[in-house]
């Protein structure tokens, strides 16, 4: 058995409709009407202890459904999870206890009291060890650098200090798994680096299973060891960050400074060419998006020249921010990993 077990979970909200303007508005006090809208349809997850799970998708996706059903705020519409053998919804006290959980949007700090006394208070809440807690104490502060804001309450602190209070709160109990929803939403980068070291120590120290929701790709990069990728709610990639890159990262862009261009014969010549688009064509700045394993970039820079007198080029690959927005877009077919071929350890830990 899986640490964390999800099964065929699904989450349906009803929704009211409403037409628009005061007339619709009167006549909603009158005859309600509500669509039920699924945000979560039925997905199967399994997570191993320890792991660090990046759970992405576009916005209105399902993820901070399905974290808030993990984290047992919500009641799952149908499905079941299991959390350590625990029951989120169930056995919200006991389960409480084992997890932490940062959500980016929303404070969960007493806002009128110094962050150090919301320290103190967390520790009797969960009854932490005096001596565990003055250690993961100590080396919060030092790790997330809170000395200077600890006196402060939470109402007075910026984003980024907000932030790493939130962080420490969440974990000042040892919690065997952490959620986080957008942890560095906002942030600027020495912050979020200092909150991914964080985390990355927690894990490596602790063992402690991280699941995380964003939307940026270097919190992916420097902190996952698995993507799970969610749309309109289903799951349609769980795997290596590392496949996606090698499978998907057959596109190049070569951009060329010209002197002077033939653009309707540039035009002509691309039309000619296989998945070669152009992503700017002007007479004196081309760029053009090309498959390399359909064509070379030698043979694209031929028919530039061909067409223009070349100054200067260059080739980009494309950043993993680019594929995953195609993923999201639906330009790029995610399905065959889906369907299992890859062995990225999220697929292995489905089949078992
Ligand atoms: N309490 C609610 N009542 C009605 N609909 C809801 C509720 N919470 C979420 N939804 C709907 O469920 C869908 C999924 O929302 P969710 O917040 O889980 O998405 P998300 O992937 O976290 O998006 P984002 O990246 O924008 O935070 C959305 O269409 C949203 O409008």
């Amino acid at each position: 058995m899986s640490f964390i077990e999800i099964r065929q979970l699904t989450k349906q909200f009803r929704q009211a409709v409403k037409e628009p303007g005061l007339a619709g508005a009167v006549k909603h006090l009158f005859s309600q009407k509500y669509v039920d809208k699924t945000a979560v349809a039925g997905i199967n997850l399994n997570i191993e202890e320890g792991e660090t799970v990046a759970y992405v998708g576009p916005n209105g996706a399902g993820k901070s459904t399905t974290i808030k059903m993990l984290t047992g705020i919500l009641i799952p519409s149908s499905g079941t999870i299991s959390v350590g053998g625990i029951d989120p919804y169930r056995n919200r006290m006991e389960n409480a206890r084992t997890i932490g959980a940062v959500f980016g949007q929303r404070t969960q700090l007493w806002w009128d009291i110094p962050i150090s006394e919301t320290f103190s208070l967390l520790k009797d809440i969960y009854e932490i060890p005096e001596a565990l807690y003055k250690r993961n104490l100590d080396q919060f502060i030092e790790l997330l650098g809170m000395e200077d804001f600890l006196h402060l309450t939470a109402r007075k602190l910026s984003l980024g200090q907000r932030m790493r209070a939130d962080l420490a709160a969440a974990l000042l109990h040892n919690p065997r798994t952490v959620y986080l929803d957008e942890p560095t939403i906002g942030l600027d980068i020495a912050v979020k680096q200092r909150i991914r070291e964080f985390i990355r120590a927690s894990n490596k120290e602790h063992g402690t299973t991280v699941m995380l929701t964003t939307h940026d790709l270097g919190d992916i990069e420097d902190l996952c060891n698995r993507l799970v990728i969610i749309d309109q709610g289903s799951l349609i990639y769980d795997g290596t960050l590392a496949a996606v890159k090698d499978r998907f990262a057959r596109e190049r862009v070569i951009h060329f400074q010209l002197e002077s261009a033939d653009l309707p014969a540039l035009r002509e010549a691309l039309d000619r060419m296989p998945k070669v688009t152009a992503d700017r064509l002007e007479r004196q700045h081309v760029s053009l998006r090309f498959d390399r394993f359909h064509i070379t970039a030698s043979d694209v820079a031929s028919a530039v020249m061909r067409c223009g007198e070349v100054v200067d080029f260059r080739i980009d690959e494309p950043g993993i921010e680019h594929v995953i927005k195609q993923v999201y877009e639906g330009r790029i077919s995610l399905d065959e990993q889906h369907a299992g071929k890859q062995t990225a350890a999220g697929t292995e830990a489905n089949r078992r």
